[in-house]
């Protein structure tokens, strides 16, 4: 395992930089976590899987938001017109038809009540912190760092691709309607991340900018990760829910 705290110390061309990126993905993106691997295998229980997707909830309705931040710092207009796709991605049209929406019909397939997750109340507290955690790193760093912090999207399509043909083989409560928000985001996320790495590419252009991208994609997988250790801290075996966090019906 590599801590990659000074990969950029002697600069890196381009193509070394994202081989560094990518291997950041391959040895801290959180399909590398426990939680997930209990969901591919099919051992979770479906108090689990809802409060995966009660507390993921709130990473998404905040993405749009980070997004809005990303773009208010942003002054190529051309990069604002490519980055309001995301936004649109999750709000749709009319705030109710992207991909908020399609996670709220995740939560609600799996049986949680549309308000309560809307609410977003009854997220475990380390979720709190973690999806606040992205949004400030987006509002107060470089942009330039806030751009490489999405790059774990360049991982998602692997993820995507290892949680639904399993979760559709392993849960027979879950349907293909149920888990229609992964499927547009086999489109969208490549094309969010084909742009954000070429951005990252061409403006990190010396060894303290690389280090601050590197730096920026280590922070994101910690963000992800940490979500997936709090929901086994509160809701696997032997378990402790934080007071105020959902309590599942049946045990
Ligand atoms: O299903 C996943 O595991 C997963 C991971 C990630 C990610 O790697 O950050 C995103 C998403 N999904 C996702 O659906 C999404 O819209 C998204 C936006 C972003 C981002 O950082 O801007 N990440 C992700």
């Amino acid at each position: 395992m590599s801590d990659f705290a000074d990969a950029a110390r002697n600069g890196l061309t381009p193509a070394a930089l994202e081989e560094v990126l990518r291997q950041i993905g391959a040895e801290r993106y959180h399909n590398r976590h426990p939680y997930h691997h209990r969901m591919t295998a099919g051992t979770l229980t479906r108090a689990e899987l809802q409060a995966w997707a009660l507390n993921r909830y709130c990473y998404q309705a905040m993405i749009p938001r980070k997004d809005a931040t990303i773009i208010a710092r942003a002054e190529d207009p051309e990069f604002r017109v490519e980055w309001r796709r995301r936004i649109e991605d999750h709000d749709g049209q009319t705030g109710w038809d992207g991909g908020i929406a399609r996670w709220i019909k995740l939560a609600t397939g799996l049986g949680l009540d549309e308000e309560m997750v809307k609410s977003e109340r009854f997220a475990l507290p380390a979720t709190r912190f973690a999806v606040g955690a992205y949004l400030s790193f987006c509002a107060s760093r470089s942009l330039l760092e806030a751009v490489a912090s999405s790059l774990t999207e360049l991982f998602s399509p692997v993820i995507i691709g290892e949680r639904v043909p399993a979760m559709l083989a392993k849960y027979s409560y879950v349907t293909e309607d149920t888990l229609a928000y992964f499927m547009p985001r086999l489109t969208q996320a490549p094309r969010d991340s084909d742009f954000a790495l070429a951005y990252v590419r061409k403006h990190a252009t010396d060894p303290e900018r690389q280090q601050a991208v590197i730096d920026a994609l280590l922070f994101k997988c910690d963000i992800l990760w940490a979500m997936l250790d709090a929901l086994d801290h509160a809701y696997g075996e032997g378990g402790n829910i934080p007071p105020g966090a959902f309590v599942p019906e049946a045990r």
